[in-house]
């Protein structure tokens, strides 16, 4: 049964409730018809569990922003709980645990490199590496998918661990998370911090009774910005290709618009994106479609509280439903097609009108915002002033559906690539 004054919903199922909404194969269309039918707040039942769904930006902004606090809670007893042990930042609840390490990590981030340029640096250090596959791929297709994992997640690791990868090491993630924490105790110089485990170190000595600071909360954190920043970011770039080798008008102005900004220049910096208003439209828009995160972490109430004249108690779980707010009408020029115009007012400047919600909004909005843009636009930019990228001949019509594991995915595809002349 529904809470008294709950938003409405669908009828539920005894014992499933409502899940095969979210269970079946189009998971993100039956959000999107429930809104049609129930309007921009309205429930399910995950089995028992009441669920409170949210659409449109106007009730996002409410609920993440205005009264951000009282929504900004993870609900605690799903398996994905037991296995973190309640510790890390992306499930953790609104507590004072969370709120320290949240802003340790946005701390840490900035000092290594959003503020200075080693983050940028290591950016177009993954490049190179991943230049020299490419120029060996000249004229080949190639498939795309590990390529842009290994530079996003590369990217993450250095910044994490102070060390990349090779491409063909196999043991990567798991090994390193657990020996790069103990080599970095016998290696550090206090006062020196080479990478976010030196920072957090160094925490750990600060450390007084109160703070919630621990070891086994640093590999927490390790798991959860590796986890977060990777897949996220790659997938993204997947998108961003699968568009623009089949929109190759859309292509040639971007590589226009490089060609002329960074002519006699070595490399792209991420300044320059001040001066590229088409580039900036394009990424954007890429990011529009994408719809990565498309139902964000769910969230849960802290306190009683009211959205839209409803009643929502205190620890009912929140899903965001993102497609809503990225493609909604009214809030886009055109909500339902690839077009950088979305982006771009009448005197072709780049805008960034307030329904780009992406990363969410809130006290709870993704940390990795300002890195995230920054890879997007460094990896995008390079690669797009260096080659021409093609749908291959064979490869059909291009399928733009995505497909829903957490986060959305193209389906694997091939790219050809060919030299461009040398810029
Ligand atoms: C295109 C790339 C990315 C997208 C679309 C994205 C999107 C999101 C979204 C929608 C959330 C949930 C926000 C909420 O619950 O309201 C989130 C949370 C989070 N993201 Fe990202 N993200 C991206 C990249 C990154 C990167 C590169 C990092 C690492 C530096 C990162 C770290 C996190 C963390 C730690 C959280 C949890 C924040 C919290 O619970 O307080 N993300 N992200």
């Amino acid at each position: 049964r529904r809470p008294k004054n709950f938003p409405p919903g669908p009828p539920a199922w005894p014992v499933l409730g409502n899940l095969l909404y979210l269970i079946s194969k189009d998971p993100l269309k039956n959000l999107e018809k429930l809104r049609q039918s129930y309007g921009n707040v309205y429930s399910l039942f995950l089995g028992s569990r009441p669920v409170v769904v949210i659409n449109g930006l106007k009730m996002m902004k409410e609920a993440m922003v205005t009264k951000g606090p009282h929504f900004a809670g993870r609900p605690q007893d799903l398996l994905m709980n037991r296995l973190t042990q309640w510790k890390g930042v992306i499930l953790a609840d609104y507590n004072s645990a969370w709120r320290e390490h949240r802003r340790f990590d946005l701390m840490t981030l900035k000092i290594f490199g959003l503020g200075k340029k080693s983050m940028e640096d290591q950016i177009h250090e993954e490049l190179h590496h991943t230049i020299k596959i490419l120029d060996q791929s000249a004229g080949k297709t190639l498939s795309p998918q590990v390529m842009f994992h290994n530079i996003t997640s590369n990217v993450i690791f250095k910044f994490l661990f102070g060390t990349r990868y090779e491409y063909d090491d196999e043991n990567k993630v798991r090994i390193q998370i657990n020996i790069n924490t103990i080599t970095h105790k016998k290696s550090r110089i206090p006062g020196e911090p080479r990478d976010f485990i030196d920072c957090y170190l160094e925490e750990l000595d600060k450390k007084n009774d109160a703070s919630s600071f621990s070891e086994e909360q640093l590999i927490s954190q390790l798991f959860d910005l590796y986890l977060a920043g990777t897949d996220t970011t790659a997938n993204t770039l997947r998108t961003a290709f699968l568009y623009l080798m089949n929109h190759p008008q859309i292509q040639e102005r971007c590589q226009q618009e490089i060609d002329q900004v960074l002519e006699g220049k070595d490399r792209v910096t991420f300044e320059d994106r001040h001066n590229m208003p088409y580039m900036q439209a394009v990424i954007h828009e890429v990011q529009r479609v994408a719809n990565t995160v498309p139902l964000s972490a769910f969230h849960c109430t802290t306190r009683d509280t009211e959205l839209l004249g409803y009643s929502i108690p205190k620890g009912t779980m929140i899903i965001q439903n993102m497609m809503s707010v990225l493609k909604e009408e009214g809030q886009w020029k055109f909500p339902h097609d690839f077009n950088p115009e979305n982006f771009l007012n009448e005197q072709g400047e780049f805008v960034k009108p307030e329904a780009f919600m992406p990363f969410s909004a809130g006290p709870r909005m993704c940390i990795g915002e300002s890195l995230a843009s920054m890879e997007l636009f460094l990896i995008v930019v390079t690669l797009l002033r260096k080659y021409k990228f093609i749908w291959p001949q064979d490869a059909g019509e291009p399928d733009y559906t995505m497909v829903f594991a957490g986060s959305l995915t193209p389906k694997p595809y091939n790219m050809k690539i060919e030299s461009r002349s040398p810029q």
